[in-house]
């Protein structure tokens, strides 16, 4: 009998644009349907894994969960992804739909072109790639970047055929959807909503379907139902990199051009209780402004609380909330993950997050 392909959906986006967040809701909504997931973040701290672990899903439980935190998924294909699809398909009881988060740095087009080695290609298939925008980030205009700025630098150093690193990721992670959702539109009026709509659009000429969401609400139907079998497109589909690559070979100059994350640096930070995370918030936003931090997360120890705290910071804007109860036998204990762009000054940012908490 010819076995039915599972369907996998692949979920990209920029950095805290609302991946996680997508995730938890399909997973309280997902009408029975069991579902793994495969995690993969930027930095040495699953805290996505975790947080989904916190949500205690029945249809998708701790075993469901897969973390690959060896760095971005785009690069780590054959080592990572492939394997631990391959394990995931031998498993007796078969996911109904799996789901894939990538990191947020991460180029969803060598991810969704794995989906052709031969063992994957007769078992899964792409449902579809969803691409999270955080609206309110495009309308104070975080992906579009300072072109004069931009155009003086190449003009200084003709080897610089980028755009900046963070619009161009944007680009290619937009490039690769079937579905955007616009993520955070509870942040903007709808003037400002209709011009994020324009500015997506135009920077893509396939038409995948748009729809608006407000803390990652999209129908479990809409973002699981895509049927779109992407990884017969991904020649439709191709990122910066990958054209750059193919004009260069075109014109006789190709040369060992790797993508990577260069252009972005993480470290993980353990620190010790946060008496007053109000105050650590309040220090941390002109800490992330000075810095350009453009992520951190983790989880926060307060004494005399017996739950951890959540902290998810986005650019300045900061949340925090209690999720789970301390288990017994695991440590106390502050952990970030902090992301930037690689030319900060790593040694002043740690050093002005530890004393934001201290
Ligand atoms: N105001 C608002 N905040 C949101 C919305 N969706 C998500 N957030 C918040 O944005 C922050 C980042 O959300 P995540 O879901 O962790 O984002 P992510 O894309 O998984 O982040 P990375 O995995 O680090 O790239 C959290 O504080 C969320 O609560 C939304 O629609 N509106």
């Amino acid at each position: 009998m010819l076995q039915q392909k599972i369907p996998a959906t692949v979920i990209t986006g920029f950095l805290g644009a609302g991946k996680t967040t997508i995730i938890r809701n399909m997973l309280m909504n997902a009408n029975g349907k069991k579902i793994a997931l495969i995690i993969n973040e930027f930095g040495d701290l699953g805290v996505d894994g975790e947080v989904l672990k916190g949500c205690g899903a029945e249809n998708c439980t701790e075993d469901d969960i897969i973390e690959l935190t060896n760095g971005c998924i785009c690069c780590t294909v054959a080592d990572d992804f492939v394997p631990t699809m391959q394990k995931l398909l031998e498993r007796d009881v078969k996911p109904d739909h799996i789901v894939i988060e990538t990191s947020g740095l991460a180029l969803p087009q060598p991810l969704v072109a794995a989906f052709n080695w031969p063992d994957i290609r007769t078992r899964v298939t792409v449902d579809g790639v969803v691409t999270v925008v955080d609206s309110a980030a495009v309308a104070a205009g975080r992906f579009a970047d300072d072109h004069d700025r931009i155009d003086a630098a190449r003009a200084a150093d003709d080897s610089l055929d980028h755009e900046s690193p963070i619009e161009e990721l944007f680009e290619d992670q937009l490039i690769c959807a079937d579905l955007i959702v616009l993520n955070k539109t509870d942040l903007l009026d709808a003037s400002a909503i209709a011009e994020v709509k324009t500015e997506v659009a135009r920077r893509i000429e396939r038409k995948p379907i748009l729809i608006e969401a407000r803390n990652g609400d999209v129908p479990a139907m809409v973002l699981l139902g895509l049927g779109a079998g992407t990884e017969d497109d991904i020649q439709n589909r191709k990122s910066h990199h990958e054209l750059e690559h193919e004009a260069l070979h075109a014109s006789g100059t190709d040369h060992d051009h790797h993508h990577d994350h260069d252009e972005f640096e993480s470290f993980a930070l353990k620190l010790g209780e946060v008496r007053d995370p109000s105050a650590f918030v309040d220090r941390l936003k002109p800490v992330i402004e000075s810095h350009d931090v453009l992520r951190l997360k983790g989880f926060i120890d307060v004494p005399g609380k017996p739950m951890r705290l959540v902290i998810q910071a986005v650019g300045t804007r900061i949340e925090t909330y209690y999720d789970r109860p301390w288990a017994s036998g695991e440590k106390r204990q502050t952990r970030l993950v902090v992301i930037g762009l690689h030319d900060w000054d790593y040694g002043a940012v740690v050093e002005a997050v530890q004393a934001a908490a201290a």
